[in-house]
């Protein structure tokens, strides 16, 4: 059922300032209209949260591991009104839909399994040596501990996999914090569903109601307050630049400043080496034109920059990648503003002195039609306007035609942080590539070869983020396992007697976890 309540732990409540989501392929607004939250809420919210998570944090393994799992049975027994309401509200196809409902369902099992292995707790035993000269050595057992109540800020382009129940949520349930969700203005019938899913399962699991509220609104006031209440202790955020970075300064003005977990923009460089590009540059070119324009381009890891050396090579890959682009159709982006946005970029591009605009996609009848545009310039241009090098949220890409690999180079360590870099190499490039690989590394979170960087897989070894702006904290990682690590930090425990050490590092293993004991790993009990 969706009325527009926001969630304050278990009690629906409606908010007297409402406001309304539109349908982008129409620009119809939809009912009903929702709850905007304001101080009040967030005041409740973040109390209850905090009166939660002594309890939350000190759940075993198992307790929490379960309710992870039970969160994905609420969401899937939402069924298709799930669906329908995000296809309404995002303007996205239903297989992508039923694609990102199965991330969600992925990770929150994923992050379950996390839970129940035990290795993110950390837990490490240098024992006692009362004999060791000249001094004797204590006791010493660390272990990690959530940070507290967490805010998550859901993103507008995975209204499933990013938003109420994406990684960030998942993530920190999975830390031990409870989550305080601002939702997306984009999407609020298709997050309250998913906020009350996740309220139910807290209910069903027996945990305390302040585990998960849900915030909705349309303000930034709404997401300041959040983030300024003393009792939320860190932020997860995808969007723009301009939003994370209000956000980390809030944060960093606090009287107790909290971490901000924020990823950004990225334009995500695609270097075709030499050989590759002589090879199969045309036959790449389909491939590139896909990523680009898959889901009107609305990804942050959207190929929004090509970089090889100027030939006929080249201009045959420009050639073929502009006749494919050509032939795509318009797609309804997310909302007007990100589409008004888009078009704001691709205009300032195609008017830049220095940059031939090489083709458009088709153009359509509906409102908010993302027309594909792929430019191209050279690399003294590129270098000479840092703007060239601005994220463009949707399907628009650049090439950028180098002299030799030396500028080719020079126009990588350039580039600000991104959250990935392609490499598109045969085996004779394997020696140039090499020298790239350190260079690339000090750029971006994640470097493929011969594939395309939207699509990231969910797994342990997985790293989205990159150094500033693609996140505020390149340390670490929003989708993965590793994601669990933003939300943790370590506490050492010395010369406890056994009665108040946690079972995470008491002597019995009651967990069954595997350990670090005297500087060596211990063999997994599992
Ligand atoms: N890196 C990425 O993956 C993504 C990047 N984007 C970029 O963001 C642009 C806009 O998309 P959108 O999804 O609306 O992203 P925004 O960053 O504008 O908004 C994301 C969330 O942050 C909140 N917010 C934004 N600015 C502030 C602020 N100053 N203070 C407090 N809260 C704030 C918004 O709340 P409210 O609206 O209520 O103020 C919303 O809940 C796109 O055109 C694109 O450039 C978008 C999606 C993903
Ligand atoms: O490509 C993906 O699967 C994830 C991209 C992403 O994180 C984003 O667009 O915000």
């Amino acid at each position: 059922m969706i009325d527009g309540a926001m969630l304050i732990g278990a009690e629906a409540r409606q908010a007297d300032k409402r406001f309304t989501s539109v349908d982008p392929s129409t620009g119809k607004t939809l009912t009903p209209d929702f709850s905007s939250a304001g101080p009040d809420a967030v005041d409740a919210a973040a109390a209850l949260a905090a009166e939660a998570f002594p309890t939350y944090a000190a759940t075993d393994p198992e307790t929490r591991a379960a309710f992870l799992e039970a969160i994905t049975d609420e969401i899937l027994a939402l069924g298709d009104e799930l669906i329908l309401r995000a296809m309404q509200e995002s303007g996205l196809p239903r297989a992508r839909l039923e694609g990102e409902r199965g991330r969600t369902v992925g990770q929150l099992k994923l992050f379950a399994n996390v839970v129940r292995q035990g290795d993110w707790l950390d837990a490490t035993i240098d024992p006692a040596m009362p004999d060791r000269q000249p001094l004797p050595r204590p006791d010493l057992r660390r272990m990690n501990v959530a940070l507290g109540p967490v805010a998550v800020f859901g993103a507008s382009n995975f209204p499933l996999a990013f938003s109420v129940a994406g990684g960030d949520t998942a993530s920190a349930l999975a830390a031990g914090c409870p989550v305080v969700v601002k939702g997306h203005p984009a999407h609020p019938g298709t997050g309250e569903l998913v906020a009350r899913a996740i309220a139910k399962a807290v209910e069903k699991a027996g945990l305390p109601a302040g585990v998960f509220s849900y915030l909705p609104g349309e303000t930034n006031e709404l997401g300041g307050a959040i983030v300024r209440d003393p009792r939320i202790k860190a932020v997860g955020f995808t969007g723009s630049r301009g939003g994370g970075m209000a956000l980390m300064k809030i944060a960093a003005e606090r009287d107790e400043p909290i971490p901000v977990y924020a990823e950004m923009s990225a334009i995500n460089p695609v270097v075709i080496m030499p050989h590759a590009l002589e090879a199969r540059g045309a036959a790449l070119a389909p491939a590139y034109v896909q990523s680009l324009t898959m889901g009107a381009g609305q990804f942050c890891t959207n190929p929004g920059l090509v970089l090889a050396i100027a030939g006929p090579a080249l201009d045959a890959f420009v050639e073929a990648a502009g006749q494919a682009l050509t032939e795509s159709a318009p797609t309804t982006m997310l909302t007007p503003g990100i589409h008004a946005s888009f078009e704001k970029g691709v205009e300032a591009l195609a008017s830049h002195a220095a940059v031939t605009t090489v083709a458009r996609g088709k153009v359509g009848e509906g409102v908010n039609q993302a027309v594909g545009a792929l430019f191209r310039t050279d690399a003294e241009a590129f270098l000479a306007d840092r703007a060239l090098g601005h994220e463009v949220f949707g399907s628009s890409s650049i090439v950028v035609a180098c002299r030799d690999f030396a500028e080719l180079k020079k126009v990588i360590a350039s580039l600000e942080g991104q959250l990935t870099a392609t490499l598109q190499i045969d085996a004779e490039d394997e020696a140039d590539a090499k020298g790239l690989i350190p260079v690339l590394a000090d750029r971006v979170g994640r470097i493929l070869v011969n594939g395309w960087p939207t699509g990231v897989e969910v797994a342990p070894a997985m790293v989205h983020g990159g150094p500033f702006p693609a996140t505020s904290d390149g340390r670490t990682t929003s989708v993965g396992t590793g994601a669990i690590y933003r939300f943790l930090r370590p506490v050492s425990l010395q010369n406890l007697p056994a009665s108040l050490l946690p079972e995470a590092v008491s002597d019995a293993n009651p967990w069954g976890i595997a350990r670090r004991l005297d500087g060596k790993r211990e063999a997994s009990p599992r």
